[in-house]
């Protein structure tokens, strides 16, 4: 057989096997098997990255703008339910990563085996009257369990928490990793860059400006108090009047509730969440890239306060975290709201420390 003829014989094999109907046993497993020794036929180069609570609310949309970043080579989807058909709607899309999908605890190493980045939106969203410390119960273990499989089976990726109350959940993570001996303080990132999302939206309208154009700094956490945006600190430089603080940093700190109640029962941030974590790892992606400058908040092992965890500037780059920026000046309002997030946090960071070593 001639070049051209090879080539058809390949491309009647990819046909071919996908046609192909595997015994009913096997089902599950052909049709959502991938893992390291499965190789990405007609893959981009790029990042291998897993999405962990992929079919959920936040999970879908994040899969889909995965699916779309030209760093993205291949792309693991995996929950505990419905990934079969997450899989197969956007393992549709004309664009470079190849998708595969993986269904249930069986299937998590398979599903971890390899990737360069993964990301956690895993566990139960708030409903209103509660506080995000309420997913602790069910979340603290899910968190667990997934890191365990991270540790086990891809030790060296980067790590995006998602998954609520983050201010626990990332300590869950890191002592997870501790015990495994895996644990690589510049690799493990909680994602408040919805905090940041938000913070620039009500600025740039409060400012009159387009909130792309507008860059809020966010630190300390990811709930409530937590939660403290330096006004002082925007760019482009600007002042506001107090009135103008107090509703901006009421506004910023409660985003999440708000949406909370707008859905009223149906869950959190879904969309505005996936477009923030979206963001977020393209930044860890472009970091590992090489790519130089690469700023964001985000809540990690940190030395800026006292605190063994709190939430800051990063530079992102091959390793992970380069560098963590220095706070810069606050203002007195500013100082009296990190005593208030210290407090709360860190009695959130026991809390995770004590779940895993209890
Ligand atoms: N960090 C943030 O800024 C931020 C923003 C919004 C939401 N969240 C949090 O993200 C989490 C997910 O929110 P959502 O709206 O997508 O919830 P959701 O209920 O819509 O989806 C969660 C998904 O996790 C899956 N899941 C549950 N247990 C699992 C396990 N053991 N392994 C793998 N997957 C599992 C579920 O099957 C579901 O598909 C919540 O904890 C929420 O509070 C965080
Ligand atoms: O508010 C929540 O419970 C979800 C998330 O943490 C958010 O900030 O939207």
């Amino acid at each position: 057989m001639g070049q051209g003829g090879d080539a058809a014989a390949r491309r009647m094999g990819r046909i071919a096997s996908h046609l192909r109907p595997p015994p009913a046993s096997q089902m599950e497993e052909v049709s959502l098997l991938g893992g390291s020794n499965c190789r990405a036929k007609g893959a981009a180069p790029g990042f291998k990255v897993a999405i962990l609570g992929a079919s959920g609310g936040i999970g879908q949309p994040l899969a889909l703008l995965m699916k779309m970043n030209p760093l993205v080579s291949v792309l693991h989807l995996y929950d505990v339910v419905n990934t079969p058909g997450v899989t197969a709607d956007i393992s549709h899309m004309n664009t470079g990563a190849v998708v595969r999908g993986f269904l249930g605890q069986p299937q998590l190493e398979n599903a971890l085996t390899g990737m360069d980045l993964v990301i956690i939106p895993a566990g139960i969203p708030r409903k209103p009257g509660m506080t995000r410390d309420d997913l602790f119960k069910i979340n603290a273990g899910i968190v667990r369990t997934l890191c365990e499989g991270v540790a086990k089976c891809c030790p060296k990726a980067i790590v995006n928490v998602i998954s609520n109350p983050v201010n626990s959940t990332v300590p869950i993570a890191a002592e997870v990793f501790k015990k495994a001996g895996t644990y690589d303080p510049k690799r493990l990132l909680g994602v408040t860059t919805l905090d940041v999302v938000r913070a620039n939206t009500f600025v740039a309208e409060v400012l009159g400006l387009d909130p792309r154009d507008v860059n809020v700094p966010v630190i300390g956490g990811h709930a409530g108090v937590t939660i403290l945006p330096l006004l002082s600190q925007v760019n482009p430089p600007c002042s506001f009047t107090s009135e103008e603080i107090s509703y901006l940093t009421t506004r910023i700190q409660n985003g999440g509730t708000e949406v909370v109640e707008a859905k009223a029962g149906a869950g959190s941030a879904t969309l505005s969440m996936a477009y923030a974590a979206a963001k977020f790892a393209d930044a860890c992606l472009r970091g590992l890239h090489g790519d130089a400058g690469i700023v964001e908040c985000s809540y990690v092992a940190s030395q800026v306060t006292e605190l063994p965890f709190f939430a800051s500037k990063v530079r992102l780059g091959r390793c992970g975290i380069e560098e963590i920026l220095s706070l810069g000046p606050l203002n007195e309002f500013e100082r009296a709201g990190l005593e208030k997030a210290k407090k709360e946090l860190a009695e959130s960071i026991q809390k995770g420390v004590a779940f895993v070593n209890k």
